[in-house]
């Protein structure tokens, strides 16, 4: 035991510890062992290339071997005994009709000759020769005719399958490569036509087996894989023979219809493989019309056409399914009868004449077309227009599309005629050329296009142009991916021998027709989409914003609107309040009132000059002229002279208000339609601290309006100040007025000289009422004229011209007023003016107020030279009045013929009042008496009643007159 090494404690737990890990060594492997196949780069070289031209090109189209048109002949075995003969259709054949299968019918005639001689025998693959038969070489129909040019003749021993490798092969081929084609099968009552067309389950015809050809077992990964097939199957047949009718057979034989090449409503199904087909076709045959006839039992009373389309499948997102494609057709055409032949009598012989009339324009189209190509000036004669099945192979006929022709006869010599008449008929058919023929898949589109109306050709470049860009970015993005690059060239052979088109086609079906190319389309078109519907929601947020500053600009003209409806309210309570203290007698004594002009102190004055205002006229038609022209000459001292006023108004039909405001705040205005021309001059002329004032001259024209017109001078000056207030409103709907006023202030030594104002008013149909109101007070002096005058007619014209002239010389006020003339009509007027004027201790007041309730009338006053001496103050007034009916209270210049029973308004009761004191003064005795006996009218006895303001005026006249009889 190593002394070194303690004992082992019993209780002693080892724990070993994980050695320390060590990498382990790297196995010595060569490297050949890890030799990893290189990876091969991408082929962008050959797959752009491939893009180019497929690297497989697929099978060459055969060219070709002759351009003309293709022309089978087919010759049906003799029958070999009298049983097989056509009476009978073998119950072998194929398809059956199981309701007429059983044959014979009871009148039928059975062929006799059991060794038929063969007037057709078979020179070579391309001619054949018909003899004349015995019995007609009798009619001198001695010379066979031989027939060549063939395509290829089929003895009466060639089978099914040899018809179909010749003559039918080549036309699926290229329907496959996308070439559409045609064969007809044309030939007499019996002779094979629906034979060769569908043949027998045994013996299958041309149709089972392009069937078979088209979904070859053999080539399942080929063409057939990528691509479907629609199959319709249609009749025509006559109803009686005459109308012709479409029978779609594949559906539950519901009629259709045809508008000109296109059959609306026709089913087609898609077929995927061959049973399908063929189980469909025996379908078809079964509902289609047959009859039997003496040389058929199962004669064909229709043309049966087979339409075999093709779809490329994974393009069904690029190019509508049924836009394109080529289309493989069949048809079997009803057999030409002879009545003498196939004894028909009623339906069966209307039934003929139908199908040789079809027959008939069939042939005409190819000849015509053969003429056409012969010589171009003859033109293409439209004969396929006279038949459905014309129609339908439109562009067969007219030699846009290929078609081949497979000729069916009998060789019997009982035959001998049909045949011969078929190939005299058919034979030059061969000389048909196809050297212009368009390409087939356009012609078909060009169909197709009117059935589906889908793409046009000019969406269709673009869309190449797009297919051709996205091929070569996948090809750029999936370099890496050899598999997709595998498939990509499987696609490409497959679909170069599928899709390989002519050069000259616009439409290229490229193997990138895949889902990837459908995903893309599929974004493009939202796209669009998105862009239309950003374009639309621009359109409306424009249209939304030029709504938000409408409804903004509305906002605030009905802000100013209600603004403006307060100002008129107020202007409206102010104006009430006014006419209040008018009725109340306060206008002349308050100095503030409004309805006063006012000149103040010479050396703290102010004057206020208010006239003419026009209020409220609500008329239809309305045209005023209003002059007034009061002026204040003062030839001596402290000596105004007033010379007041000239007023015309012609007023028709009108409700106006003319009054005399002198607050600015009244004046507004209101319109609907408004045009005004206002002019106005005031000139504030003064020397030695006196102002002169002229104003104003406004014109008014309006239209259906609701106006205020208001001006304002004022002026101050030293010690002076001139305020003249001018406020019109009126409101009519059809107005005119001019206006005039000039009011002039002339003061000379201090003393003013006041000349207002021309006012002249037409209107029609209205109602007016004016107020000029003129004050002045020159320390103890006061003048204060205001007129007034009130106007109510439906149809008014009134003419009034006013002077009044204040002439006052030393002290004395002189006063010349007024011509006054009114012409009215259906009317009440009311016109007062006022004058005042005192001076120190003289005190003088004029008041003149005329209210004339009318109907209808024409007056005249003229009121002129009144002169207000001061020394005869009975005399200060003269009065010229010419047809004048007056009261008592001082209507003047009234000649009416009619009056209405009741004034519409009031005047201001101040001023009538103040005027009818005025006519109960001694003025108006003066006045009186000065002019004798011209007036022609007594005037009413004077109103007792008097105003306050009459009453002060009254005193200072009194007080005036005293004065004077003291001083004298
Ligand atoms: N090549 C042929 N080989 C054997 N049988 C034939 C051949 N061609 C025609 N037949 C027979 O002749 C009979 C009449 O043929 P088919 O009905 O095809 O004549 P069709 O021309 O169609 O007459 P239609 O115009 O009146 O319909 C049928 O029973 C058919 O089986």
């Amino acid at each position: 035991m190593d002394p070194n090494t303690s004992p082992r404690c019993p209780g002693t737990i080892t724990v070993r510890r994980n050695p320390p890990r060590r990498a382990r060594a790297t196995p010595q492997t060569t490297p050949q062992s890890f030799h990893l196949p290189e990876i091969a780069p991408f082929p962008n070289d050959d797959v752009l290339s491939a893009a180019q031209t497929p690297e497989i090109p697929p099978t060459p189209l055969p060219k070709p071997e002759n351009k003309n048109l293709k022309v089978f002949l087919r010759i049906r075995p003799l029958p070999s005994s009298p049983v097989q003969a056509p009476r009978v259709r073998p119950k072998s054949a194929w398809p059956q009709n199981p309701v007429k299968k059983n044959a014979p019918p009871p009148g039928a005639k059975i062929s006799k000759n059991k060794n038929p001689a063969a007037c057709l025998t078979v020179n070579d693959s391309q001619s054949v020769t018909l003899s004349t038969p015995v019995s007609s070489k009798e009619s001198k129909r001695i010379k066979s005719e031989t027939y060549g040019g063939f395509s290829h003749v089929f003895s009466s021993d060639s089978s099914q399958f040899q018809v179909y490798e010749r003559m039918m092969k080549p036309l699926v081929e290229e329907f496959l490569r996308g070439r559409s084609g045609m064969l007809a099968a044309l030939g007499p009552s019996g002779s094979g036509k629906t034979h060769t067309v569908f043949g027998t389950p045994r013996d299958p015809g041309m149709v089972p087996l392009a069937l078979r050809h088209i979904f070859e077992d053999t080539e399942p990964h080929a063409i057939q894989a990528s691509r479907t097939f629609y199959m319709s199957i249609f009749e025509i047949c006559s109803e009686r023979g005459k109308a012709e009718k479409l029978f779609d057979l594949l559906s539950d034989g519901s009629e259709i219809s045809m508008q000109q090449s296109t059959v609306k409503g026709l089913k087609e199904v898609i077929i995927s493989n061959t049973e399908l087909a063929e189980s469909l076709i025996a379908q078809a045959t079964l509902k289609r019309a047959t009859a039997m006839t003496n040389t058929n039992s199962q004669s064909s009373r229709s043309q049966c056409i087979i339409n075999i389309r093709d779809v490329p499948p994974k393009c069904k997102g690029v190019i509508n399914p049924k836009s394109n494609g080529a289309s493989l057709t069949i048809i079997d055409l009803a057999g030409a009868e002879r009545e003498k032949r196939t004894g028909n009598q009623g339906t069966r012989l209307l039934e003929s004449n139908f199908i040789n009339n079809t027959l008939m324009v069939f042939g005409l189209c190819l000849r015509s077309l053969l003429e056409h190509q012969k010589n171009r000036k003859k033109p293409l004669q439209k004969h396929f227009q006279s038949s459905m099945l014309t129609r339908y192979l439109r562009d067969y006929l007219e030699g846009k599309k290929r078609m081949s022709l497979i000729l069916t006869a009998k060789s019997g010599e009982e035959d001998y005629l049909d045949t011969s008449y078929l190939l005299r008929q058919a034979s030059p058919y061969m000389q048909i050329k196809y050297n212009e023929v368009e390409p087939s898949n356009i012609v078909s589109k060009k169909r197709h296009y009117q059935a589906s109306s889908i793409m046009d050709n000019t969406k269709l470049s673009p869309l190449s142009e797009h297919l051709k860009r996205m091929r070569l970015v996948t090809e750029h993005t999936d370099q890496n991916d050899e598999k997709n690059v595998e498939e990509r060239k499987t696609v490409m052979e497959d679909a170069s021998t599928l899709c390989k088109l002519e050069s000259s086609s616009s439409v290229t079906f490229k193997p990138e027709c895949d889902s990837q190319v459908q995903s893309e389309r599929g974004h493009i078109i939202m796209q669009n989409f998105a862009k239309v519907i950003w374009n639309v929601l621009k359109q409306y947020n424009s249209k939304l914003k030029v709504a938000e500053m409408e409804i903004e600009s509305l906002k605030e003209s009905i802000g100013y609107e209600k603004k403006k409806y307060l100002e008129l309210e107020t202007h409206l309570n102010e104006f009430k309040a006014c006419c209040t203290c008018c009725k109340r007698g306060k206008i002349k004594n308050d100095p503030e009132d409004c309805s006063s002009v006012d000149l103040d102190q010479p050396h703290n004055w102010s004057k206020r000059l208010s006239t003419v205002f026009l209020d409220s006229y609500s008329l239809e038609t309305f045209h005023a002229q209003s002059s007034s022209e009061p002026s204040v000459g003062q030839f001596d001292e402290e000596e105004p002279i007033l010379v007041t006023s000239c007023m015309q108004l012609d007023s028709e039909n009108s409700d106006r208000e003319v009054l005399s405001l002198s607050k600015p705040e009244h004046q507004s205005a209101l319109q609907e339609s408004f045009h005004a021309r206002s002019s106005s001059e005031a000139t504030l002329d003064q020397s030695d601290e006196e102002p002169t004032l002229d104003t104003s001259c406004s014109r008014l024209d309006s239209e259906k309006s609701d106006r205020e017109i208001s001006t304002s001078l004022s002026k101050v000056e030293g010690h002076n100040a001139l305020e003249v207030e001018a406020g019109s409103k009126i409101q009519s709907e059809s107005f005119n007025a001019p206006s005039l006023s000039e009011a002039t202030l002339d003061q000379s030594d201090k003393e003013p000289t006041l000349s207002t104002s021309c006012t002249q008013l037409d209107s029609e149909k209205s109602y007016g009422e004016i107020s000029t109101s003129l004050s002045k007070v020159v320390d103890h002096n006061a003048l204060e004229v205001e007129a007034g005058s009130k106007i109510q007619s439906e149809s008014f014209h009134a003419h009034s011209f006013s002077e009044a002239t204040l002439d006052q010389s030393e002290e004395e006020p002189t006063l010349s007023t007024s011509c006054t003339q009114l012409d009215s009509e259906k009317s009440y007027g009311e016109i007062s003016t006022s004058l005042l004027k005192a001076e120190y201790h003289n005190a003088f007041g004029v008041e003149a107020g005329s209210k004339i309730p009318n109907e209808s009338f024409v007056s005249s006053s003229l009121t002129k030279d009144d002169i207000l001496d001061p020394l005869s103050p009975q005399d200060v007034s003269s009065t010229k009045t010419r047809n004048l009916v007056g009261d008592s209270r001082g209507k003047i210049g009234v000649d009416s013929s009619r009056k209405p029973p009741k004034p519409k308004r009031t005047l201001v009761p101040s001023s009538s009042m103040l005027s009818r004191d005025l006519s109960t003064f001694d003025l108006c005795d003066e006045s009186e008496k000065l002019k004798g006996n011209r007036g022609t009218r007594k005037l009413p006895a004077p109103d007792p009643k008097r105003s306050n303001g009459s009453i002060s005026l009254l005193h200072l006249l009194q007080s005036r007159k005293s004065n004077l009889h003291r001083l004298a």
